[in-house]
């Protein structure tokens, strides 16, 4: 297993930060790397992002040295989405496929997670947050999801959020992840944009054509910066931060979150015309 770290940074900081030194701090240039698993361990809520891509060999989610645990669930629940075609996860022994854009969650305590390759090439994105409980495993497919259709074409937002691992569909921790699927000729996320300062956000963009790319915006709100990101990258949004982005063509992503509570609508807004 392959994994990095990434420290906090307070709103101070990023001011001043150079190109190189914002994707330093925010990005993920590379999620999937083919017959790996490879996670990324922020001190953002202590939320990791990372992706198992099997090639040839099963994929075991083993403990890294971060988290001095016994087994990777030992204290942590995970929601995985496949971004890939159909796989399987065999979780203490129960295998469960999941199809392009399903979710698994698992619980704390589960001891032995396996991603299985196949030939579908799936591609688990993965989130994983600490956990003060154990909740059921349980997969999620896009018909039990919350879906939420919202934006229009004439502000070129139009987009469904479709709400997979949420309180309204199961019980998790303080895992929330779902996504939101941008409509043709509309281009921008989360626009009219929010901070929570109650919880951190990881997005991953995927879905985005050959030839295009999607500039992610960040900041406080009156101070953004941008990081201009290409197809199965990830970046972190501090719980100060704006997370938003519009493409150069429609996209998708996956949003997930973790922090003080599990209410996805508790956002501050922030009106277009206040963004600096
Ligand atoms: O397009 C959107 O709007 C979103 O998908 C927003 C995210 O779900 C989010 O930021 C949740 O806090
Ligand atoms: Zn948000």
């Amino acid at each position: 297993m392959l994994h990095t770290s990434r420290y906090a940074h307070h709103p101070s900081a990023y001011k001043t930060f150079t190109t190189a030194q914002l994707r330093e701090a925010f990005l993920v240039e590379q999620v999937f790397v083919p017959g790996e698993i490879s996670l990324v361990y922020s001190h953002y809520d202590r939320l990791i992002v990372g992706g198992a891509a099997p090639a040839s060999q099963p994929l075991s989610l083993t403990p890294i040295d971060d988290l001095k645990a016994d087994f990777f669930l030992q204290r942590r629940e995970l929601g995985i989405i496949n971004v890939g075609g159909a796989g399987d996860v065999l979780v203490d022994g129960q295998s469960y496929t999941l199809q392009n854009k399903e979710a698994l969650y698992v619980g704390r305590g589960i001891k032995e997670v396996t991603f299985l390759p196949g030939a579908g090439k799936p591609l688990f994105y993965l989130n994983s947050a600490p956990a003060h409980a154990a909740y059921p495993v349980r997969k999620v497919s896009l018909a039990d999801a919350e879906t939420v259709e919202i934006g229009s074409i004439e502000t070129s937002n139009h987009r469904i959020i479709r709400k997979l691992l949420v309180n309204s569909v199961l019980e998790t921790c303080q895992l929330q992840m779902g996504l939101t699927e941008l409509q043709k000729g509309s281009v921008w996320n989360t626009m009219p944009p929010h901070t929570h300062a109650r919880r951190m956000e990881a997005y991953f963009y995927f879905d985005v054509p050959e030839g295009q790319t999607v500039c992610h915006f960040l900041g406080e709100p009156q101070e953004t910066r941008h990081i201009w990101m290409q197809n199965h990258q990830a970046v972190f949004s501090p719980p100060w931060s704006i997370h938003s982005g519009a493409g150069t063509s429609n996209y998708t992503f996956i949003w997930g979150m973790a922090g003080e509570n599990l209410d996805y609508s508790d956002m501050d807004g922030v009106k277009p015309p206040e963004l600096r």
